[in-house]
């Protein structure tokens, strides 16, 4: 596959390495900087990975700032994408398997190297489990109805 990774400051240190261990997997990586850990807004790096696999350019993506929040956040603004935070490596199965995520924010700063590797491999290698799944992801993707404001609750005889 082919897979865009990016990072913050915060998270640059994690990614020179992460990257060389998603190429030791046999992927294709594209690198959308940071050059330096010069101090970077991470919403222009989040913002970079999300446009390039929603517009098909990559496959997946993988984003890293101090905790994986703000800038999965941002990915997950752009229009396609499907990106949460993940520190632990059931979630990372779940997010694949439950909600076919297609970008990942890995913390630099409260999470070690090895386990967002093990996280990383996890990632790239769990597929999405269909089935009862589908239209849930759909209506997170609004793909049935444009103007789909949530499922209505009726709370008719409720305390
Ligand atoms: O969600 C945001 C990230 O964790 C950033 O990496 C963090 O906010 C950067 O913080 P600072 O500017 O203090 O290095």
């Amino acid at each position: 596959m082919r897979i865009a990774v990016a990072s913050d400051h915060a998270g640059f240190i994690q990614k020179a390495p992460i990257i060389e261990h998603i190429r030791s997997l046999g992927h294709e990586v594209i690198d959308l900087g940071p050059a330096t850990d010069d101090r970077v807004d991470y919403p222009d790096f989040g913002d970079k990975v999300g446009r390039m696999v929603a517009r098909g350019d990559a496959d997946r993506g993988v984003v890293i700032c101090g905790t994986g929040l703000g800038i999965a956040m941002t990915a997950d603004k752009v229009p396609g994408i499907r990106a949460t935070a993940i520190q632990t490596v059931q979630f990372a199965e779940l997010c694949r398997e439950h909600n076919d995520c297609n970008v990942i924010g890995l913390s630099g700063r409260f999470v070690p190297l090895e386990l967002n590797e093990q996280i990383v491999d996890t990632f790239l290698t769990t597929e999405f489990g269909g089935g009862r799944h589908t239209g849930r992801v759909q209506k997170i993707m609004r793909e049935d109805d444009p103007s789909f404001e949530g499922v209505p609750v009726d709370f008719t005889g409720q305390e």
